[in-house]
């Protein structure tokens, strides 16, 4: 299964911090790719550094328009799952998502266009309370895939994690650069 993230949405103040969170979150839960508009260009360098330092090929593709990626996906068989609280409970909906092949995740920033409700194949809810797409997409992604997502190698990493029940113990990779 191919998962990519979209974020959609008229921002009304800058929010650099959640931005980064909702990318770092698409990265560590499985995704492959996140596409954004409006974003200060420090957030792509903090991504490469993170995809430097701990493995994978995550990327961030900045966007004008997040129709045509939305079109264009929907071209290559993707699915469209929006994220809202107004969207089906996703207990009821969980297992059907799972089934498909290609995904491509919308999460809104502040106001979402009314027309993403209408172009999603899927419109689900973390509950039916407002929140946050952080922890929205995070959920999604662990039902997806259900806790697999961490026992993926993140490749040609510098330095990796050996899980420990105590402390600290990080493999560090040697380079010559
Ligand atoms: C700060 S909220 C914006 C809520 C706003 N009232 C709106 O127009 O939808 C940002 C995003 O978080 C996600 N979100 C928040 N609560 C959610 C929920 N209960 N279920 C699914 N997604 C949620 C949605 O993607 C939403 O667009």
């Amino acid at each position: 299964m191919v998962i990519e993230v979209i974020r959609i949405g008229q921002r009304l103040v800058r929010d650099d911090r959640v931005t980064t969170h909702v990318a770092l979150v698409s990265r560590a839960f499985g995704a492959e790719r996140i596409f954004m508009s409006e974003v200060n260009p420090e957030i792509k360098d903090t991504v490469e550094k993170i995809n430097k330092t701990w493995g994978g090929k995550f990327e961030i593709d900045f966007i004008d328009k997040w129709k045509s990626v939305v079109k264009k996906k929907k071209e290559e068989n993707f699915k469209i799952i929006h994220l809202s609280m107004y969207g089906q409970n996703i207990n009821i909906i969980q297992e059907e998502l799972r089934k498909e092949e290609n995904l491509l995740i919308v999460v809104g920033a502040e106001k979402v266009p009314r027309e993403i409700y209408e172009l999603a194949d899927y419109n689900v809810g973390v509950g039916s309370q407002p929140h946050s797409e952080i922890s929205a997409l995070a959920i999604l992604l662990d039902r997806i895939q259900k806790g697999k997502q961490f026992e993926k190698d993140f490749p040609d990493a510098k330095r990796k994690i050996i899980p420990t029940k105590n402390g600290k113990n990080v493999q560090v990779k040697e380079t010559r650069d």
